[in-house]
């Protein structure tokens, strides 16, 4: 069974699917240009919906303590995924600060990328491997673009730390991703959509069946 994050929830239909199918963390997604972005407010509201045996994750990019403090005065979190480009040393300050565990997100293209996350085992508590963002797409999002790095740049590879995949995963090319990298979790946003910010319920069920079958 491969444990999966689905993330970039915004609607009480689409936790309670996640919830149901059995995902082990669900993500709310802070960073305001992405179609995926839901105030405080609303993550705090959802979050009660989920169990504690279910990690509510908090997605924020480059984000000032001020930030990060507003998000926490309303929503509940377990964890902070920190998907930009925070050094180490901004890690260990933001754990301090604020109490939570928090996952780094390693974007990756190329195989010095993946050597680079070593900088993080120290002070980060999980990591996450996601596709770096191609400079030749306009408008890329940090994270979120629905694009696969090559797998094979982490085969072998291993870590001081649970880590994560993610980019461009879905129901179709998970099982080729699991078995190309051997991640025993994985995350989605895009692949369980309809088009960008919208989940599709019976896609979240799909891809978390899919996960617990390998
Ligand atoms: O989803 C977004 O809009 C987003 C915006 C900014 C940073 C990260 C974002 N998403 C995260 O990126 C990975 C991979 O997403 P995808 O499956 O390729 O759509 C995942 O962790 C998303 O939560």
């Amino acid at each position: 069974m491969v444990a999966a994050k689905i993330c970039g929830l915004k609607t009480a239909e689409t936790v309670d699917a996640a919830i149901a199918g059995g995902a082990f963390m669900i993500g709310f997604n802070f960073f305001a240009r992405s179609p995926r972005s839901l105030s405080p407010a609303l993550a705090g509201e959802l979050g009660q919906r989920v169990p504690p045996t279910i990690a509510r994750v908090g997605l924020v990019v480059d984000a000032g303590d001020d930030e990060i403090a507003a998000i926490l005065a309303e929503a509940t979190l377990d964890l902070l995924q920190l998907h930009g480009h925070e050094t180490p040393d901004r890690v260990a300050a933001v754990k301090a600060r604020f109490g939570l565990p928090v996952m780094k997100v390693v974007s990756v293209a190329e195989v010095g990328d993946v050597a680079a996350a070593r900088a993080y085992e120290d002070v980060a508590d999980r990591l996450l491997f996601d596709t770096k963002p191609p400079k030749s797409l306009a408008n890329a999002l940090p994270g979120g673009n629905a694009i696969s790095f090559d797998w094979g740049l982490l085969k072998g590879a291993a870590f001081r730390l649970p880590w994560m995949l993610a980019g461009g995963l879905h129901a179709g090319n998970l099982a080729e991703a699991v078995q190309a990298t051997g991640a025993r979790a994985v995350d989605t946003s895009s692949g369980v959509e309809d088009r960008p910010g919208e989940k599709n319920v019976n896609k979240i069920k799909e891809f978390l069946a899919v996960a617990h079958s390998l």
